[in-house]
Order: structure tokens, then C-alpha cells, then sequence
């Protein structure tokens, strides 16, 4: 097989697949699994948001890696959550490009963009349940819209799957809403975003209002899937922790655009004021201790790492 450029589908050699490829179309036709190969299933490029005379956005350019955590912080107000809806076409720019998984979200064909929103799943802020259904029927929601033929049975069991894949008893698929606690109803939203089997993730705060070690367990949930169900996952937070512990790159906002993308330890040596604020401020040093002595629980075995926890954690009393 010749050179094959980054993101081209391989060339179909086995002429029983070629001609069934030929019948059920190509991969650019919106087929319900066809799984994006290329490098960024998200390009944000140029982007201008205003309401009013207020701008909110100019000039933002943003590529996400597939297979990521990508965690995005800014300051209150900077557009976070409306570079989401951006992105997932809930919100139409000024100005500006988005593609996702290649096509074209701010100048699609209606269709198109139809074809691509089945393969993202989105938590947002407050978990968006629907109070008068049940987990399960909240979960079988974006089946039913998109596979209306799936017979009740099968739709039933994909949501009862769904529902214990995001960590809750099994019992909690008859349950209301108002009937679970806070970290529950986060799983419940994330059931619900799984449920068409996304390859791309949006979560918007998903640990804003969970203790530390339900954020903790929440967080730990989304690295798993991200690495299991090989998922691209867009991380708006506010928590230190959750940067520190499972994203790839984290983008930041200020001044109306992502002004840098990349690792923790690398943004902190960046000296804009309000990421050295951010992450080297007294919060953030706290959330690279905690993930220090993480680092050090998992080699505990060994003498060093022993005297180094127990220096670490007095160091830490001294603080607080
Ligand atoms: N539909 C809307 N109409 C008018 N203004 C809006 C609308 N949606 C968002 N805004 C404004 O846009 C700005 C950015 O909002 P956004 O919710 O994206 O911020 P954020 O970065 O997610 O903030 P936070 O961290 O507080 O959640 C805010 O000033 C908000 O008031």
C-alpha cells in the first residue's frame, strides 16, 4: 500500500468489501458508525461570539486531538460554555469556522450536521435531566430520536447498559431524578450522553457541586471511558484536581481567545498573569501536592516515596 496521509481512509483492496462499500456508499456519506480517523475531530477556527455590544469571542482558534482529555478553563464569563454550544451548533457565531469530524457545523448542509450529531454526547452544567422521566427514559431519549425503529425491548437494555457503564446501581434506572443525589444525577447526564455510543465527549463542569471524592470517582470515571471506549473528551472545569489528574492539554481563555494549549506543567511556566494566578496561586499549588502524594501512594512500597509523603503531608499541615 502506498504513503497514506494523516486522516485518509486506507485504500480498499478486497473487492467483496470495494463493492459493498460501493452499495452502501462511501465513507462521506453519513453512515451511523463510520468512525472519524483523521487528527482533530474538532477545528474551531476564527471564531467570533457577541451578544449585543458585549463580545464574548474574537478571533478564537482551537484544534482538539482525537483520543484526548482536553480541559478548558478561563475565567467567569470568558465563554466556555458558549464555545461549547458553538461547536455542537446550539449557537451560531458571528464570524468564524467550525468543523467537527470534517464537516462543516457553521456553513453545513443542514443534513450534514444532522449526520455528525449523532456521534457526540453532551453533559452539561446541572446534568439537564428531564424530572418527569426516569434515568432509563431519560437515557432512551436520544435513542428514540435518533433509532425510532430500535424495538422497545432493545431500547430498554441499551439504556439499562448505559446506565451501570456510568457507575450507577442498576436499580437507579427506575428512579427520578429528584430521587438521586448529586453525583448520581452527574452519572445519570453522562448515561444519557453515552447513549448513542459517541466518539466524542462534552462535559460541562461535570464536578462542580460533587464533594472532593465524588469529583474524585467522576473523574476517574471519565479517564476510564476515554480510554476504554476510545473517546474524545472537551473538559470544561473549574477544578484544579481534574486538570492535574486526567487532562492531556488543557486550553485557556482570556482576552477572548485560547491564548495557549497545552500541558499543565508546561502552562505553568507561561507568564501571563491570570494562568500564573490560576494554577501557581495557592489552589493550584494545593492540587499539585494532592497529586503529588497520588503519584507517591502508587509507589509506596518504596522507602523513598514513604518519607517523601510523610515530609509532603506535614508541609501540608503547615498550610492549612
Ligand atoms: N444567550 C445569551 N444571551 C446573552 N448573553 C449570553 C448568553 N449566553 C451567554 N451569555 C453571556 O456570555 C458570557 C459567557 O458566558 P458563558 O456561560 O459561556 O461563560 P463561562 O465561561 O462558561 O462562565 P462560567 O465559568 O461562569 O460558567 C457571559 O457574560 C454570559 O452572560
Amino acid at each position: 500500500m502506498g504513503m497514506m496521509a494523516e486522516g485518509e481512509d486506507p485504500v480498499i483492496d478486497d473487492p467483496q468489501v470495494a463493492a459493498a462499500v460501493e452499495e452502501y456508499g462511501n465513507a462521506d456519506v453519513n453512515r451511523p458508525h463510520e468512525r472519524f480517523r483523521g487528527q482533530y475531530p474538532i477545528v474551531v477556527e476564527g471564531l467570533k461570539n457577541s451578544f449585543g455590544e458585549h463580545v464574548i469571542h474574537e478571533g478564537l482558534s482551537l484544534k482538539v486531538r482525537r483520543g484526548e482529555i482536553l480541559g478548558v478553563v478561563g475565567g467567569s464569563g470568558t465563554g466556555k460554555s458558549v464555545l461549547m454550544r458553538s461547536i455542537i451548533g446550539l449557537q451560531t457565531p458571528d464570524e468564524g469556522h467550525i468543523e467537527v469530524f470534517g464537516r462543516s457545523i457553521t456553513d453545513g448542509d443542514p443534513e450534514e450536521v444532522i449526520g455528525v450529531r449523532n456521534r457526540w454526547g453532551v453533559l452539561f452544567q446541572g446534568g439537564a435531566l428531564f424530572s418527569t422521566l426516569t434515568v432509563g427514559e431519560n437515557v432512551e431519549i436520544p435513542l428514540k430520536q435518533f433509532y425510532p425503529d430500535i424495538e422497545p425491548g432493545l431500547m430498554h437494555e441499551i439504556a439499562r447498559y448505559k446506565v451501570l457503564l456510568s457507575g450507577l446501581p442498576e436499580d437507579a434506572v427506575a428512579k427520578y431524578p429528584s430521587e438521586l443525589s448529586g453525583g448520581m444525577k452527574k452519572r445519570a447526564g453522562l448515561a444519557r450522553a453515552l447513549a448513542l455510543d459517541p466518539e466524542l465527549l462534552f462535559l460541562d463542569e461535570p464536578t462542580a457541586g460533587l464533594d472532593p471524592i465524588g469529583a474524585a470517582a467522576f473523574d476517574s470515571l471519565t479517564k476510564e471511558l476515554q480510554a476504554t471506549l476510545g473517546l474524545t473528551v472537551f473538559l470544561i472545569t473549574h477544578d484544579l484536581d481534574t486538570l492535574h489528574e486526567i487532562c492531556d492539554r488543557v486550553a485557556v481563555i482570556a482576552d477572548r481567545k485560547v491564548i495557549a494549549v497545552d500541558t499543565v506543567p508546561n502552562l505553568m511556566k507561561l507568564d501571563h498573569p491570570w494562568i500564573q494566578e490560576y494554577f501557581n496561586g495557592p489552589r493550584g499549588r494545593a492540587a499539585l501536592t494532592a497529586q503529588a502524594l497520588d503519584e507517591l501512594r502508587r509507589h509506596m512500597d518504596k522507602p523513598v516515596a514513604l518519607n517523601a509523603i510523610k515530609a509532603l503531608d506535614k508541609s501540608g499541615d503547615k498550610k492549612a
